[in-house]
């Protein structure tokens, strides 16, 4: 990527800073939860810039923000779509997207990455980030299982560094994870949570990010019954919005195989974690889930 190559270089303290009053934010990785986490940024008064590697997935964010703020506002402005429209255009004046981000990281005070479930990949994007960013921006990860010690060690602002653990679909869960690591400091925290509470969310707080998703592809999960009654069960019995499948294929098949093997290599002894032919089998076959059509369901367009 471009900016990938267009340091500018920096040199700051790490000394503590205070409390930051988070107003501008460049989120990186523009895809379903970096989107989602725009649109609600974007919908609660905060200027934000969405950064992807190009114009074209992009667009596409930016497409999605619009649909699903129809979507909010035929509740939110029923019986005032002349209002809802308004809205609308308001929040999306205060979305902006590069490929390019180096002027928005230069006034951000928050930089929150969304990107693709990988340790190197998000300590090689912290690293070029922690060159660039002033000295107060704090640096956040959603990421869904990776330590955020081991990612806020590729910067010099470990104590400016958290998890900001947000839900699938952003604009409607309600609960963010702020996770603290021992080097985060009290003044982060507080910034984070002040910032979960302005977007209108519920904020708790915790060290370790909850597993939150066991993988359905097991054979002893389809042993017991086929996917579709496991889904109409977990719906039906325990009061579950979706199935453990039909949760899988929203979430995005390969992002579940990121989590997975990750914990498989913690704890390789743990039946719960061991590889799971199928979803490895969807994963190489491209079927990611909602997002490619196809995954252990089929979607129309
Ligand atoms: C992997 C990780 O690290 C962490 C994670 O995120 S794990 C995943 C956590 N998420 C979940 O568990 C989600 C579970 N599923 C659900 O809560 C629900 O199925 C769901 C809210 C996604 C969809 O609800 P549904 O009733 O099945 O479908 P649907 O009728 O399409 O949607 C319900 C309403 O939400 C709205 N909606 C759905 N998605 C939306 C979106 N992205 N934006 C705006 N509105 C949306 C719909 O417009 C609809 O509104 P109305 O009631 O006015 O018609
Ligand atoms: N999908 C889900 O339900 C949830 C995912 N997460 C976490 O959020 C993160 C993103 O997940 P999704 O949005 O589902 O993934 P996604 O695949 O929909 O989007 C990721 C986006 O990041 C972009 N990207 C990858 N590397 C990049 C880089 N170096 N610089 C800029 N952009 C880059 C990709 O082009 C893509 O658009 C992951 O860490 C995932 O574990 C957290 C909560 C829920």
């Amino acid at each position: 990527m471009a900016f990938f190559t267009h340091h500018i270089k920096r040199s700051f303290s790490s000394s503590a800073v205070r409390n930051v009053v988070i107003k501008n934010v460049t989120i990186i990785g523009g895809g379903q939860m970096g989107a989602g986490i725009a649109q609600v940024a974007a919908s609660t008064g905060h200027s934000v810039t969405l950064v992807d590697m190009t114009d074209d997935i992009l667009k596409k964010a930016m497409k999605g923000i619009q649909s699903s703020l129809r979507r909010v506002v035929k509740k939110t402005f029923s019986g005032d779509p002349e209002s809802g429209d308004d809205f609308i255009q308001k929040v999306m004046q205060n979305v902006s997207t590069s490929t390019e981000p180096s002027a928005a990281i230069a006034t951000s005070d928050l930089i929150l990455e969304a990107i693709v479930e990988n340790m190197k990949i998000k300590q090689d994007l912290f690293g070029f980030l922690d060159k660039m960013a002033p000295e107060h921006t704090i640096f956040a990860s959603n990421t869904s299982s990776l330590p955020i010690s081991d990612i806020a060690s590729a910067t010099s602002r470990p104590d400016r560094c958290a998890g900001l653990h947000f839900f699938n679909p952003v604009p409607l869960m309600k609960l963010v994870e702020v996770v603290a690591t021992t080097s985060t400091s009290p003044e982060t925290s507080e910034s984070l949570l002040n910032f979960t509470k302005a977007l209108g969310k519920t904020p708790v707080c915790c060290k370790f990010l909850n597993p939150c998703l066991v993988c359905p592809g097991h054979p002893w999960v389809h042993r017991h019954a086929s996917k579709e009654d496991i889904d109409t069960g977990m719906k039906l019995g325990a009061g579950y919005p979706m199935g453990p499948f039909e949760l899988s294929d929203y979430v995005g098949l390969d992002t579940i195989k990121f989590i997975m093997d990750g914990w498989s290599k913690k704890e390789p002894d743990n039946p719960i974690f061991a590889p799971s032919q199928l979803l490895n089998k969807l994963v190489a076959e491209g079927k990611l889930g909602k997002k490619t059509l196809e995954g252990f369901y089929k979607y129309n367009k």
